[in-house]
C-alpha cells in the first residue's frame, strides 16, 4: 500500500465506516456542547467542498483557512482537500502578511474577526480572488468583507463524498511554524508527510475502542477523528491559550469522559491550577500528551497527583516540519533529573518513535550538535522559500533529512537529549550557554514559575542573563537564594551574570508555551545600566 492510500483522504472515507460514531464534539464554555456524528462530520466536509467548487474554488488553490471553531476547521479543511485546493493554516500574527505573500494564496476561507484583520492589514492582498466569510452572516458583509460561505452542521444525510486518491508526493497543506526563531515558514505536507504523521501519533496515542480525545490544540482537531477518536474540542482561547478560563477546558473534559489529552505545558498548567483549587480530579484520563515545549517534573507531578495513578504523561518532541519524532513518559523524565548526566544535560526527550531516525549533525567534543530528523513524518521543503528549504533539507545515506534547528545529543541508550535552538545560543567571550541546560535546572527553584537564559550584545560577547517568571506573592529575595542554590553547581549556571524578573514572559501564540526570547531579551536590555550590557 502506498503512503497516499493511508492518506488523510482515504482515513476520511473511512469515517463512514460508522455513521453514528460520534466524531467531533464542539463545545461552548464549560457546559455547552454539540455532537457531531461520523456521517455528519462526513457530510459537512462534502457539502463544503461543494460550495467551495460553486464559489470557484478549484484544484490546485491555495487557500488559508482562519477560524478558531473546530468544525468549521475541519470540514473547509477537508473539503478544500476533497478538491484538490490545498489548504494552508497560520496564525493571525503580525507576518502574515509577509507570509502569504510568499505562498501566493487565491483564497481566504475565515470567520469575520479573520476577514477584518485581512481588510485591515493587507493580508493576501495582489493575490486572492476568492474571499469566503464562514459563521453567520450579518447586513453589508458580501460588500465589507466577502461572500457567505455557511458551514452548518450537516445532518449526515447525503451521498459519501467522492475522494480522489492522490499521489504520494501531492502538495496536501501548508502549516507555518510558530516563528520563534524568526518569521514563520510554511512547511509543505505532501500526502505521504500527513500519512506518517498519523502513523506515528497513532504509535503515541494508542486509541483504544472506548477512547476519547481532548484536543487543547486546534489542528489536532483535524487529525483526532481520522485516528477513530472520537475528539472534543473545548473552547480555548486560541490566541491566547493560557488565558482559557480553565473550567472551559476541564468541564468538557470530565464531562465527557476524556480518557486522552493533548495539551502544551501552559494549558496542562491551567488544568492542573483549576483541579487544585476546587478539589477536583480527572478519573476518566489515561493518557496526556504534552506538546510544544519541555514539560517540567514539577509540572508532571503535580498533573499526576489529579490522575488515576495507573494513567501515562507524555512528554512529546517534535516540529511542524516533523511531528512526532520521540516521546518520553514523565516517570522516566522524573527519574533522570534526580541523576542528571555531567557536562550539558538538558532534557531527554525519550527514543525516536517507530519509523524515525534522528541524529546529530556537526556534533562537538561533548557529542552536542544539531538534531536533525529522517523518516515519512518529515516535511521535504518549505512552500515558496527555496532559502530556507536549502538550510534546513540534506541528504544523507539516500534519504532526506530535516535539520531541526534544535542542539541535542543521543545519548548510548538511543534517546535523544534537547538543549536549546541554536538560534538562542549565548554566546559570550569564554563560553557558550545552552539555553535548555541551564532553564532545565533553574526550574527547580521553589518559586520559580519558568526562567528563561537571553544574551545581551553581540554574538560572541553577550552577557548571561536569566530572566525569572515569578510565581505570583513569592518573595524575590527566596528565590534568587534557591536559584543560587539549584545554579550554584551547576558547569553552566555559574556562568549567569545577571538575574532579572520579569512578571509574564511574552510567549508563542499557538502554544503559549514558547518563550519569546528576542521579545525578553530586547527588554531585558533596556532594563540593564548601559555599563553591564
Ligand atoms: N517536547 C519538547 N521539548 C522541548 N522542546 C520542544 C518539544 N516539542 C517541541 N519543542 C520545540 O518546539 C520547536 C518546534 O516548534 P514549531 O514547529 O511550532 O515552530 P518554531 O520552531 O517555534 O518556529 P520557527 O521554526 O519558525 O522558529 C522544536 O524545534 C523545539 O525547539
Amino acid at each position: 500500500m502506498t503512503a497516499a492510500q493511508d492518506s488523510i483522504l482515504a482515513r476520511l472515507t473511512r469515517l463512514g465506516e460508522h455513521p453514528e460514531a460520534t466524531a467531533l464534539v464542539r463545545c461552548a464554555g464549560a457546559r455547552a456542547s454539540q455532537t457531531i456524528t461520523a456521517a455528519q462530520l462526513l457530510d459537512g466536509c462534502r457539502r463544503s467542498a461543494d460550495n467551495l467548487r460553486a464559489a470557484g474554488v478549484e484544484r490546485g488553490d491555495k487557500a488559508v483557512i482562519m477560524t478558531r471553531d473546530a468544525y468549521e476547521l475541519f470540514v473547509a479543511v477537508h473539503g478544500s482537500a476533497l478538491l484538490g485546493a490545498v489548504p494552508a493554516l497560520i496564525e493571525p500574527r503580525a507576518e502574515v502578511r509577509r507570509c502569504l505573500d510568499e505562498i501566493g494564496p487565491g483564497v481566504f476561507i475565515g470567520e469575520p474577526l479573520a476577514h477584518v484583520g485581512r481588510r485591515a492589514l493587507g493580508w493576501g492582498r495582489g493575490h486572492l480572488h476568492t474571499a469566503l466569510v464562514t459563521g453567520g452572516r450579518f447586513p453589508g458583509q458580501d460588500r465589507l468583507l466577502g461572500r457567505s460561505l455557511p458551514l452548518p452542521v450537516a445532518d449526515g444525510s447525503g451521498p459519501p463524498p467522492r475522494a480522489p486518491v492522490p499521489h504520494d508526493d501531492d502538495l496536501a497543506m501548508i502549516a507555518f511554524t510558530s516563528g520563534s526563531t524568526g518569521r514563520p515558514k510554511g512547511v509543505e505536507y505532501r500526502h505521504a508527510t500527513h500519512a506518517g504523521q498519523l502513523t506515528a501519533l497513532a504509535d503515541v496515542l494508542r486509541p483504544r475502542a472506548d477512547d476519547v480525545l481532548l484536543s487543547c490544540f486546534l489542528p489536532m482537531a483535524l487529525l483526532g477523528p481520522l485516528l477513530g477518536l472520537p475528539t472534543v474540542a473545548p473552547q480555548i482561547n486560541h490566541l491566547a491559550p493560557a488565558r482559557t478560563p480553565p473550567g472551559h477546558i476541564v468541564g468538557p473534559l470530565l464531562r465527557h469522559g476524556a480518557t486522552a489529552v493533548v495539551a502544551s505545558p501552559a494549558v496542562l498548567r491551567l488544568i492542573v491550577g483549576h483541579c487544585d483549587r476546587n478539589g477536583l480530579t480527572l478519573p476518566s484520563v489515561r493518557r496526556v500528551l504534552s506538546f510544544g515545549a519541555s514539560l517540567r517534573p514539577r509540572l508532571a507531578r503535580a498533573l499526576a497527583k489529579v490522575l488515576p495513578a495507573d494513567a501515562e504523561i507524555l512528554s512529546v518532541y517534535g516540529a511542524t516540519e516533523c511531528l512526532p519524532v520521540a516521546a518520553i513518559a514523565a516517570g522516566d523524565l522524573r527519574e533522570l533529573g534526580t541523576e542528571p548526566p555531567p557536562g550539558h544535560a538538558g532534557t531527554c526527550l525519550g527514543r525516536p518513535l517507530p519509523g524515525v531516525e534522528a541524529r546529530i549533525l556537526n556534533a562537538d567534543a561533548t557529542a552536542l550538535g544539531e538534531i536533525a530528523v529522517a523518516g515519512p513524518v518529515v516535511s521535504p521543503a518549505y512552500h515558496a522559500r527555496p532559502d530556507a528549504t536549502v538550510i534546513a533539507k540534506t541528504v544523507a545515506d539516500g534519504r532526506l533529512w530535516h535539520r531541526t534547528g534544535d542542539l541535542g545529543r543521543l545519548d548510548d541508550r538511543g534517546r535523544l537529549w534537547y538543549l536549546g535552538r541554536k538560534a538562542h545560543l549565548v554566546t559570550g567571550e569564554d563560553r557558550t550557554l545552552t539555553t535548555e541546560d541551564v532553564e532545565a535546572a533553574a526550574d527547580t527553584a521553589p518559586g520559580v514559575r519558568r526562567t528563561a537564559l537571553v544574551g545581551i550584545g553581540p554574538a560572541g560577547h553577550q552577557r548571561a542573563v536569566l530572566c525569572v517568571e515569578p510565581v505570583p506573592g513569592t518573595d524575590r529575595e527566596a528565590i534568587l537564594h534557591a536559584l543560587r542554590a539549584a545554579l550554584g553547581d551547576h558547569p553552566q549556571g555559574r556562568r549567569i551574570a545577571t538575574v532579572l524578573f520579569h512578571p509574564r514572559f511574552p510567549t508563542d501564540i499557538r502554544h503559549n508555551s514558547k518563550i519569546d526570547r528576542t521579545r525578553l531579551a530586547a527588554s531585558a536590555a533596556r532594563r540593564l545600566p548601559r555599563s553591564t550590557r
